[in-house]
């Protein structure tokens, strides 16, 4: 029997967010390695990394090339660009996939030698299947229906937009994974039947950049998760709810501080402590 999708709400959200204790340090919080951003597209690692420390993460190492680091060291001071061990990878955003050079390729796949969880975005979704490490998916419709296509599953931008949870619950089964599929109602589901929507607050978080903010705030939920996902794999499931529940909420508090108007990215980031404590006080 096939369960109904469910709304994915402030109280399962809540359920999810964990606070340091007196016992944490920065590295039993968790460390998120983030591979992310392109000299097309530097802003989108800046955007991650500043999500991920906004989301409470314990440590950012961040690899790339040196204007990359400038770039995220020039907002994130706190980020750390030297190689080491990490809880949690975030793979991908603001990479293009015809582009990635051989270095840019081997710190991707080394990133999945290490059996932690991993967040695939845009230019690393290509990569999925290729390591057992949990692993969850977030495209938007338009990249599933090209990995899809690739995978001998044909079908197109028109045909998941038309049935977004159709498509996401099969590409969660063919490729074994946990699945975020980006629109105004995301759809997260994984292959063993867990199925959440999170419909968007405000449509104004439809803006540039959004998904790459998104992108860090899971990284940091799998890395502060990391214990609990080392026994539970499915867990990634309810946290990449919990962070697009988190995306969408932060963007509505950003857009209340200007009268309900506009909100960018980096607004979107900038409101995510707050929404997290007031998660926390519930
Ligand atoms: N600040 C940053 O660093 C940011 C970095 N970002 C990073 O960018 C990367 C690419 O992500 P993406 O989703 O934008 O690209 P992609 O899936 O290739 O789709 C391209 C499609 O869009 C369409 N299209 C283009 N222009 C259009 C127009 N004016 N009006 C209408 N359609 C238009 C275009 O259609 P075409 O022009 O070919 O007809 C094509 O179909 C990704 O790595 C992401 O992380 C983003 O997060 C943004 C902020
Ligand atoms: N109409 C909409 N209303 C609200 N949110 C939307 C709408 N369309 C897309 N979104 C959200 O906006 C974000 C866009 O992410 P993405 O497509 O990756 O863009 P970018 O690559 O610019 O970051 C996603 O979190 C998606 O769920």
């Amino acid at each position: 029997m096939t369960t109904a999708w469910q709304e994915w709400t402030a109280d399962d959200a809540a359920n999810w967010i964990a606070a340091p204790t007196a016992d944490d340090d920065k590295y039993t919080r968790g460390v998120l390695g983030v591979v992310t951003g392109s000299s097309d597209y530097p802003g989108a690692a800046v955007l991650g990394v500043e999500a991920a420390h906004r989301a409470g993460v314990g440590m950012v190492r961040y690899i790339g090339r040196r204007t990359l680091r400038q770039a995220v060291l020039a907002r994130r001071p706190e980020a750390v660009t030297v190689a080491g061990r990490v809880q949690a990878w975030l793979l991908g955003s603001g990479i293009d996939q015809g582009r990635r050079s051989s270095v840019l390729l081997g710190d991707l796949e080394h990133a999945f030698t290490e059996r932690v969880p991993v967040v695939l975005d845009a230019g690393a979704l290509d990569l999925v299947g290729t390591r057992t490490a949990p692993t969850v998916i977030t495209p938007h419709a338009r990249e599933l229906a090209k990995l899809l296509t690739s995978r001998e599953l044909p079908t197109s931008v028109d045909e998941v937009r038309a049935d977004p949870g159709g498509w996401a619950e099969r590409a969660a089964k063919e490729l074994g994974v946990a699945v975020l599929l980006k629109g105004a109602v995301t759809h997260v589901c994984d292959p063993d039947g867990d199925r959440y929507t999170v419909t968007a607050p405000t449509h104004w978080l439809a803006t540039a950049g959004s998904g790459d903010v998104l992108g860090g705030i899971l990284g940091a939920l799998a890395a502060t998760h990391h214990r609990e996902l080392a026994t539970n794999a499915t867990a990634l499931t309810a946290l990449a709810a919990t962070a697009s529940w988190v995306q969408g909420e932060a963007a509505l508090r950003a857009s209340a501080t200007v009268g309900g108007g506009p909100v960018t990215a980096l607004d979107i980031a900038t409101a995510v402590p707050a929404v997290i404590g007031a998660l926390l006080e519930r």
